[in-house]
């Protein structure tokens, strides 16, 4: 019986296809699995057959209904298997397979497809504008090199006829995945060791013989990322019924390599810009530590409450609804976590207290004191110097580095700060109280009485965490291989923790992967955000050196983001509800669209505008209700970790964003200004960071100055 396969290419359409043709695809598919491949090429109802003029002599395609067609890859070399790479409408198909031509890569040995046709017609027009141009693209790279790197004859021609990224962008959707990813690579300024060894070696089989074997069936093993193979009848219906969730089965090959490699022998941290699917990888990492050994806990974090919930959903997806293997897996914020140590462990409650509560508390020390620091100064000095460091008494105070902090303590005035914190922590005691935070010291303290209750801790959304919370995360797991795997983006920070994790007894040096390539966002959309963090630079996730963006890119094109000012905040509330409601008309469901702004109030003008226009409205606060119809209405930092298709960005007006109570001023501490100003600059790029498909980004009155360099 022919074996079958399918292309991704196929899979991007699939869920859009109207359900008769969809039955269409099953039936056609079942046959491949009932029919021997005499058989097929004789089946009348399937009618498969060769394209006149293909550039790919492979090329066929299959009756699905009336007007539909697949289009199929069949085997030439007396291999068995048939991969199916596309439905299209009647005419469409033939047009797109006779152009397409499927290539084993020499480097990778993956199977690529590019449009063939469109490449050797547009080639010479570039060729003939490049001869004038006073600097080509990949002039610093040898075709020897190149050939290297997996560049074929015709890609090498069009390459070198290239003048910079903005051409070679719009080349992208006719060249060969992997030779593409490696001439970005090369464009974004990576050195030939480095693209081979982040796009070549990563995909290229570890046994590869020296000279490659080009069969079908092997070159689509060799293919994993891009190609699913099916192995029974079983399988293949239920791939066909389910809707269909890409993450679960195709994987760039950077994921794949940090979420499957067998072992790390430490910590682990996996960092990218928005979208790079690192929570995905997280994902299918937990999925491979289960399948290492049949005990063994995993503790899986992430930030807030509403995002361990969809985290859990994705893992029950993930694990097909395995009870035994889910069950071996905690799902939850670290702050949940650690109050529920210390309410096991001590029998005590914790009960910690809010922002605004410690504001007041801070306010009251300094007047019962008299002391000359603001309640803000305190608050920042006690979460970043005394718990950043665990500092227990006024000698460690006194020796401490303040590292970070922008002002100068001598003796006399840490002997101030101190008897301040002594207050503040009194009057918590008094009340019975205490702060997240402390719950976390407090927790890290009781798991680090007992062995470690995890084999496994993986940490999403890690670049907001406090020492305090890593404490607790390195307490609940020995050191050792696969203690800890975590992912996050330091541009995301939106909470001003700067953690030197190495201090922390956990070290990633050797074991630190980058993920690059967008899936969530337009190339639009993400090249207008990365402009908001272009006048910055970004402190690394584990404290040491500084992050970037370098070779962050999407595969999907849209439209630019609207960018509007309006007079008042009447009339961007009125353009807010007709550009929802277009959204819906044009087919979104109402719970793809996200709208967000800096504050509660002016999100609660939208909601009451949006509701009397007949929309439905949820806001998003801690737990989500899933699958609660309504437009998510979420503050900018409640936005962290979600998506939408569509996002709207209110209110990013001066005064707003940045927020000016929240930043402190410049004479009492540069250090701090400058990073209370990241922290907010880092909030709007999360926002933008949301949207899918469509961001539009608004202000009443004087503009935001970090839209400054959007334009
Ligand atoms: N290999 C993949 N194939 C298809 N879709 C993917 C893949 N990896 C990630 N995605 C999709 O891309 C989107 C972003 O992925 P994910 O949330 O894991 O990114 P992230 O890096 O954690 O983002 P952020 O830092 O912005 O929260 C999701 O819709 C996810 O399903």
């Amino acid at each position: 019986m022919p074996r079958l396969a399918f292309a991704q290419s196929f899979w991007d359409g699939y869920d859009m296809l109207e359900k008769p043709v969809r039955a269409g695809v099953r039936k056609a598919m079942r046959k491949f699995q009932t029919l021997s491949a005499a058989e097929l090429n004789a089946d009348k109802g399937l009618h498969l057959e060769s394209v006149g003029s293909a550039r790919d002599p492979r090329m066929r395609t299959i009756r699905i209904t009336d007007f539909w067609r697949g289009v199929v890859l069949a085997p030439d070399d007396g291999s068995d298997m048939f991969l199916l790479v596309n439905v299209l409408p009647h005419d469409d198909a033939y047009s797109w397979a006779a152009k397409r031509l499927y290539s084993a890569n020499s480097a990778t040995r993956a199977l690529e497809v590019r449009n063939a046709v469109a490449l050797d017609e547009l080639t010479p027009l570039y060729e003939t504008a490049a001869r004038n141009a006073p600097q080509l693209l990949f002039a610093g790279v040898s075709d020897g090199t190149l050939h290297e790197l997996g560049i074929d004859d015709q890609v090498l021609r069009a390459a070198r006829s290239l003048v910079d990224k903005a051409q070679l962008d719009a080349f992208a959707t006719l060249l060969p995945e992997d030779q593409l990813e490696v001439l970005q690579y090369l464009a974004e300024g990576f050195g030939p060791d480095e693209v081979y060894r982040d796009v070549v070696a990563v995909r290229r089989p570890a046994d590869a013989p020296a000279e490659p074997v080009e069969d079908l069936a092997t070159v689509i093993a060799n293919t994993s990322a891009r190609i699913r193979l099916v192995t029974g009848p079983d399988e293949l219906e239920e791939m066909l019924e389910k809707p269909f969730d890409a993450w679960r089965v195709f994987l760039h090959p950077s994921q794949r390599r940090v979420a499957y490699r067998t072992s790390y022998r430490g910590p682990v941290q996996v960092t990218g810009g928005p979208g790079t699917g690192k929570t995905v990888a997280a994902l299918h990492r937990v999925k491979h530590l289960l399948g290492r050994r049949e005990d063994g806990r995993v503790l899986l974090t992430t930030y807030t409450n509403a995002l361990a919930a969809g985290l859990r959903q994705m893992l029950g997806l993930l694990l097909d609804e395995d009870e035994e293997l889910l069950a071996r897996v905690d799902v939850t914020t670290v702050d949940a976590y650690a109050n529920g140590i210390v309410r096991a462990k001590s029998g005590i409650a914790p009960k910690p207290v809010g922002d605004r509560e410690q504001r007041q508390l801070w306010e009251k020390a300094v007047k019962q004191l008299d002391l000359p620091f603001t309640s803000q100064f305190l608050a920042q000095e006690y979460r970043h110097v005394v718990l950043g460091q665990d500092l227990r008494d006024l000698d460690a105070y006194l020796g401490a580095s303040r590292r970070g902090r922008g002002t100068g303590l001598g003796s006399a005035r840490r002997c101030e700060v101190w008897s301040a914190v002594e207050r503040f922590e009194q009057f918590l005691r008094a009340r019975g109280e205490t702060t997240h935070l402390g719950v976390c010291t407090r927790a890290a303290e009781l798991l680090s009485e007992d062995a470690a209750p995890y084999a496994h801790v993986v940490v999403d959304e890690a670049q907001d965490l406090h020492p305090a919370q890593w404490r607790v995360l390195r307490a609940a797991v020995s050191s050792g291989p696969d203690d800890l795997f975590v992912t996050g983006d330091p541009h995301q920070r939106i909470y001003d923790s700067r953690v030197p994790l190495g201090s922390l007894g956990i070290a990633t040096v050797g074991r630190s992967f980058r993920l690059r390539v967008n899936y969530r966002s337009t190339e639009e959309i993400l090249a207008w955000s990365a402009r908001l963090l272009a006048p910055v630079t970004v402190e690394a996730l584990e404290g040491e050196g500084v992050d970037s963006l370098a070779g962050y890119r999407s595969l999907l094109h849209g439209r630019l983001p609207q960018v509007q000012e309006y007079a008042t905040r009447q009339e961007e509330t009125e353009a807010l509800v007709d550009r929802v409601r277009t959204l819906v008309d044009d087919g979104l469901a109402p719970h793809e669209i996200g709208v967000c702004a800096r504050f509660n109030l002016s999100l609660d003008t939208a909601e009451e505008k949006l509701k009397a226009a007949g929309i439905p409205v949820l806001r998003v606060r801690g737990q989500v209700a899933q699958g609660t119809e309504g437009v998510r209405l979420a503050t900018m930092h409640a936005m962290k970790g979600l998506e939408f298709r569509a996002v709207s960005v209110l209110g990013v007006n001066e005064g707003a964003v940045p927020f000016a109570r929240e930043i402190t001023p410049r004479e009492a501490d540069p250090l701090q200004h400058e990073s209370d100003l990241l922290r907010e600059r880092c909030l709007l790029f999360v926002a933008c960071t949301r949207a899918r498909e469509a961001l539009s980004v608004t202000w009443n009155g004087a503009p935001s100055p970090f839209l400054d360099r959007t334009a």
